[in-house]
């Protein structure tokens, strides 16, 4: 065993907490740190599961060997009897290394949609087998000419009462779906949203089973063309595909019926709310928050750890080179974004918990919540994978070049994290969703309604109006995470009020709703973020409140001190528009910043050793856990396939022949 890096020791050893002690905060409890270790450690010590490096793998092979380990991962969930979905997922990231894999969308989307959405016949027919992947499926929303604006899809579910069966058809070539995880090679069904028509009426868009492939020889069905879309910037393990169905008929069981129904006779049932049908997307929106805080959580341990270790340039002259997070310029790029991260993994379990929660109440028929559960996933699944997404790019320059090679991991992070902001919702459309929300929330609230949760700011709103900027008292204690937490309310208030007041201008010009939404989208984003943003620095310090633990809560205190403040800085014009900061208070945040860095200097490395990535989830020589870059850098390099031989054929074939005629 090659030594641990001294560098990297001494980090450990100045750390002022318990990395444990923090794990378990994280995860939730010892008892649960223990579980998820145990269910990663049976992963890394499968034989089945030893990791080639994709790198050296064609899309092809990468696929195959997706394939293969899920189809291994699907019998031993079953042999070691883990049916939990949050154990699933644990388990299913780390035979995956992080990749994003064939049965995604069968498990994320297919399954959710039919429990959510199933009705208990259903649910008796299709979830069995699903469960036991003779039914692999994906979720085929999406259409060549319409991603975002689903009222539009154009595939047709009508149905005839002759046969009492659905027929489904992709009229034009924009109607043809495309992007679907797992369609184009992997599944057997597809989850369909068409538009229902019976007794000669559209009813909207519903959600069908539809039999793709032959269960036997896994062939295409007669009407059914699939296929993979082709390669991609990232997901090469996907095969995203489209689907061209024409005169493709389903039983009339195979409609998703537990809100909306049609009889035998065709005649329609409406569901309690049409928004039902969305359910899945509001899920995986939820579901990605925390996902932000993971690939932001990554990054940061590779930047950090390699900083730790890599020594560059002279401080002070005839002085030994420092390592190069002694640099505050380094530490400027790299700690808010591990601030970030912390706070998003906050902010992912409180959405988590919150889906579950309202979708407990919407089980009982209690549909109040689903405008705030929906404005609340869609604007911080925005929100986070936006800053995720920036972040993990800015860690892979922290690490010079080397940052750039596949081995340091960091491109394989930013490719396969950069589409959560457009899938799933693209994220200035999922903004403008949280805008709607907000903009009736204000107008609610002027006309007196009392609005609770995340929105109950708004409230206070006939306190903030009359005052004029200039004569408003500054409320900022930059020391103080309380009014810090208030000064992002205050600001998400002001934000809001600009929003609506830009959409009334517009409107008063005589201008259309439609118009007016559009010549006032800049400030509704602006709104919705200002919004999000209040509420994750409230969730950080909400958190801290739950905190025993003098020396985490310390470190943490600190963190959530830097992600307030250095939002601040980073948005300054709102906060001093809204007369909430005065200019000498930039500046002396500027001062309190610097005075931050220095302060989590010590524990930087301890604080990204807390997220607990083993080595082998991690997947990078920048990151290894033992400092040992160079190394094992230079050992990765050796396996390239450029140097399997000394001399490349290229050379015999284009080279030396070209020499001769020179
Ligand atoms: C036991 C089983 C468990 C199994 C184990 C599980 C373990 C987990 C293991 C593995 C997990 C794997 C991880 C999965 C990874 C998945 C990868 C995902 C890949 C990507 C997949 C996709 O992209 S699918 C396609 C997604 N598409 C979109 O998101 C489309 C975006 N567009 C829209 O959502 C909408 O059309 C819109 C938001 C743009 C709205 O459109 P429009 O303006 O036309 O409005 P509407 O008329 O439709 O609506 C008006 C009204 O409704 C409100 N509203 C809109 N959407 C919703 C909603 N979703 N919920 C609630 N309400 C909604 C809207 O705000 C309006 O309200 P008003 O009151 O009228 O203002
Ligand atoms: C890797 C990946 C996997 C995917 N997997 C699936 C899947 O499994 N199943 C599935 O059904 N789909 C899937 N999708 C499709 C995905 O859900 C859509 O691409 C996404 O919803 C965005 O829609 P769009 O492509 O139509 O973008 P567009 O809506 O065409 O967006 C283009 C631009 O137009 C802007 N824009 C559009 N509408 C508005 C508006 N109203 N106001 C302001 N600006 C607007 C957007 O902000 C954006 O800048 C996947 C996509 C990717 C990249």
């Amino acid at each position: 065993l090659a030594a641990m890096n001294p560098d990297i020791c001494r980090e450990r050893e100045n750390a002022t907490f318990n990395t444990e002690t923090l794990t378990n905060m994280l995860d939730g409890s010892a008892e649960k740190t223990r579980r998820r270790r145990e269910i990663e450690s049976l992963v890394i010590n499968d034989p089945d599961f030893q990791h080639d490096d994709p790198n050296f793998m064609s899309r092809s092979e990468r696929y195959d060997a997706a394939v293969k380990k899920s189809s291994q991962m699907i019998m031993k969930l079953r042999d070691y009897g883990i049916s939990d979905p949050e154990e699933i997922y644990f388990y299913k990231r780390c035979v995956h290394r992080g990749f994003s894999e064939p049965l995604d969308l069968h498990l994320g989307m297919f399954l959710t949609t039919l429990l959510n959405q199933a009705s208990p016949t259903q649910l008796d027919t299709f979830f069995t087998p699903a469960w036991n992947l003779e039914i692999v499926g994906t979720y085929a929303q999406t259409e060549l000419g319409h991603g975002t604006h689903i009222r539009k899809l154009e595939t047709t579910a009508t149905y005839d009462p002759s046969t009492q069966e659905f027929v489904l058809n992709c009229p034009t070539v924009s109607s043809i779906k495309w992007w679907p995880g797992g369609l184009g090679k992997t599944s057997n069904h597809a989850i369909v949203l068409a538009q229902l028509y019976t007794l000669g009426k559209c009813h909207g868009l519903h959600a069908f089973i539809v039999p793709i492939r032959c269960m036997k020889t896994h062939q295409p069905l007669p009407g059914v063309t699939v296929g993979d879309i082709g390669p991609k910037f990232g997901f090469e393990e996907v095969d995203n595909g489209y689907l061209k169905l024409e005169n493709v008929r389903i039983p009339r069981e195979n409609m998703l019926m537990k809100y909306a129904q049609v009889e035998p006779d065709g005649s329609y049932l409406k569901p309690p709310s049409d928004k039902l049908t969305y359910g899945t997307m509001v899920f995986i929106r939820a579901m990605i928050v925390g996902e932000s805080a993971r690939a932001l959580s990554k990054s940061c341990t590779i930047a950090i750890r390699y900083s730790a270790v890599r020594h560059q340039s002279e401080l002070r002259p005839g002085e030994p080179e420092p390592q190069i997070l002694d640099y505050q310029a380094q530490q400027y790029k790299l700690f808010p974004l591990l601030a970030a991260a912390y706070a998003f993994t906050f902010v992912g379990q409180y959405m988590s918990d919150t889906y579950h929660r309202i979708t407990g109440h919407i089980n009982q028929g209690d549909f109040s919540q689903l405008p705030e559960l929906h404005a609340l996933a869609a604007g911080l699944k925005a929100f986070t994978t936006w800053t995720a997404n920036a972040g993990i790019e800015v860690c892979r320059m922290a690490c010079g070049g080397h940052g750039y090679l596949c081995c340091s991991g960091l491109p394989d992070i930013y490719v396969t994290f950069t589409p959560t902001c457009t899938y799933e919702g693209e994220n200035t459309v999922m903004m403008l969703q949280t805008a709607r929300f907000l903009v009736k929330c204000y107008r609610q609230a002027r006309e007196g309604q009392q609005l609770s949760g995340t929105v109950s700011y708004l409230n206070e709103q006939q306190r903030l109006q009359p005052q004029p900027v200039s004569s408003r008292p500054t409320v900022v204690n930059i020391n103080d995470l309380a009014s810090l937490v208030e000064a992002y309310k205050l600001r998400a208030a002001k934000l809001v009020e600009v929003a609506a007041k830009s959409l009334q201008g517009e409107l008063q010009r005589s201008i259309s709703q439609e118009d007016a939404w559009n010549n006032s989208s800049i400030e509704l984003v602006r709104a919705s973020d200002a919004h999000c943003h209040y509420v994750v620095v409230e969730l950080f310090a909400a958190k801290l409140s739950e905190i025993s633990d003098t020396a985490v809560h310390s470190v943490l205190n600190t963190l959530a001190l830097l992600y307030a403040l250095h939002g601040i800085t980073l948005n300054s014009g709102d906060f001093l528009q809204a007369g909430l900061l005065s200019v000498p208070q930039l500046s002396q945040i500027t001062q309190r910043i610097k005075a931050l860095l220095v302060e989590i200097r010590p524990n930087a490395v301890a604080l990204v050793d807390s997220f607990d990535y083993n080595d082998e989830m991690l997947n990078s020589v920048l990151g290894r856990y033992d400092g040992n870059v160079y190394e094992s850098m230079f050992e990765w390099a050796k396996r390239s396939p450029l140097n399997r031989t000394e001399v490349h054929e290229s050379y015999y074939k284009y080279m030396k022949p070209l020499r001769s005629k020179l």
